[in-house]
């Protein structure tokens, strides 16, 4: 996983030789509210089919970090991007992108679950229609095949049609999840996605999020080291350096949690920072 080249003191993971293909790669990314600079020079590359956890504390520019891989930021007034953002071949940043296709591609799952005020199977029929599918036999075999893939079905298999909103919190976030997954993305990004779920929920989503390694390219951004630990197979630490979200470093799991190589890393794993 590559890891910034400027003064600050980054350093390039050991394991880098071992990384699967990159799916996404920033060079350089800064991001701007107004003038305030929210991100300085991130570059890293995400590897194709891994699950990445985004960690550090609050305020050091994980969810803009985020925001910048589905152009998310477009939506947000007076926020500046420069540097490159790739997803493979496509240039993210690049004013003739389609956003709507890219956000295809690059789906996104929020910290409080978010279903529509629809019945269960419109919350995962609506967005398939708008994107064109229409065929009601081809969406009713999408609607089973994600219900099962986010482990809802047997749940949820005898009230399709009763209202999403009465589902709990947990089973609105495998909801989501479906939703998401309907859409048949490359990449998950996913910001605190069990922050607002109890613990025994929140294994169940952790549990999903594991099974679809392999199948998607996701990224996790997590105040829960315990979580990023069990769950991730790369890590990336941001922090707050002179008032702009970094990029301190990025490796396996293994290496950040157990050989990290900053100083700041260690702290903050050990929780004696942050
Ligand atoms: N729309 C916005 N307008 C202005 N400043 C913003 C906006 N969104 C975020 N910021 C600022 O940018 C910085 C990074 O915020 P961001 O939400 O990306 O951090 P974060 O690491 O995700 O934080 P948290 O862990 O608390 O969610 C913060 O100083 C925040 O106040």
């Amino acid at each position: 996983m590559n890891t910034p080249s400027s003064e600050t003191e980054l350093i390039s993971s050991p394991c880098e030789e071992d990384l699967p293909l990159p799916c996404l790669y920033t060079e350089r990314l800064s991001l701007y509210y107004n003038s305030k600079l929210a991100l300085q020079d991130l570059t890293i590359s995400i590897p194709k089919g891994c699950i990445t956890a985004l960690i550090g504390p609050s305020g050091c520019g994980k969810t803009s970090f985020l925001s910048c891989l589905n152009r998310l930021t477009d939506l947000i007034p007076n926020c500046k991007i420069c540097g490159q953002v790739w997803l493979e071949d496509l240039d993210i940043l690049h004013p003739k992108t389609d956003t709507v296709a890219l956000r295809r591609r690059v789906g996104t799952i929020f910290q409080k679950p978010n279903p529509f005020p629809f019945s269960i199977w419109k919350n995962i029929a609506f967005p398939l229609r708008e994107h064109g599918i229409k065929d009601r036999q081809r969406i009713d075999e999408i609607v089973e095949q994600v219900l099962v893939d986010v482990g809802l079905w047997d749940e949820v298999k005898e009230r399709l049609k009763s209202p999403a909103l009465r589902l709990s919190g947990g089973q609105k976030q495998r909801l989501c999840i479906a939703r998401t997954l309907a859409l048949q993305p490359e990449v998950l990004l996913m910001d605190e996605p069990c922050s607002a779920l109890d613990p025994i929920t929140t294994g169940i989503v952790e549990d999903l999020i594991v099974s679809l390694r392999g199948k998607y390219t996701i990224l996790i951004v997590t105040h829960n080291l315990a979580q990023a630990r069990r769950i991730a197979d790369y890590v990336a630490l941001f922090w707050v350096k002179d008032g702009s979200g970094r990029l301190i470093e990025a490796g396996s799991v293994k290496q950040i949690f157990e050989n990290p190589q900053q100083p700041i890393t260690g702290a903050y794993i050990s929780g004696s920072r942050g």
